[in-house]
């Protein structure tokens, strides 16, 4: 972060993507439209262990990319892991909000 960041170029404090991805995999979940990756994951033969298998090799996938200091790489699998990790949350009657209660208590 550059340190001439002024007070209208501060990030909000909620992050309405995360928000609006998270609504999104909850659509997914409740109506498991056709096509769709997210509602594969919620019937997968494998069960929740699909989407746990995918945050392990994308784990895996990050840790390589940040050693090759490759950037795009980095910042593809970080988004791959959290969106995942969502899909993870909402298989588990967890809420984003739980998560971001979670990172708050701790700052
Ligand atoms: N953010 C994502 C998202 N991130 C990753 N993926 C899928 O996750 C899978 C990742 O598996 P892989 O790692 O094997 O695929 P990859 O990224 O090509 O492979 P690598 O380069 O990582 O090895 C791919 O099929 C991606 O399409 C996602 N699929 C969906 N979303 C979001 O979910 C929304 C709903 O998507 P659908 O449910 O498909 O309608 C989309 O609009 C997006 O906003």
């Amino acid at each position: 972060m550059s340190d001439d960041r002024t007070a209208t170029d501060t990030k909000p404090a909620e992050e309405p993507v995360l928000d609006e991805l998270f609504a999104v995999i909850e659509e997914r979940r409740d109506t498991l439209p056709e096509g769709s990756y997210t509602a594969s994951l919620f019937t997968h033969e494998k069960g929740e262990n699909a989407v746990l298998e995918k945050l392990g090799e994308e784990s895996t996938e990050l840790v390589l990319a940040a050693k090759d200091d490759n950037q795009e790489e980095l910042l593809h699998e970080s988004a791959d892991i959290v969106y995942h990790l969502l899909v993870l949350l909402a298989m588990k009657d967890a809420d984003v909000a739980d998560l971001r209660a979670e990172l708050r208590e701790r700052r």
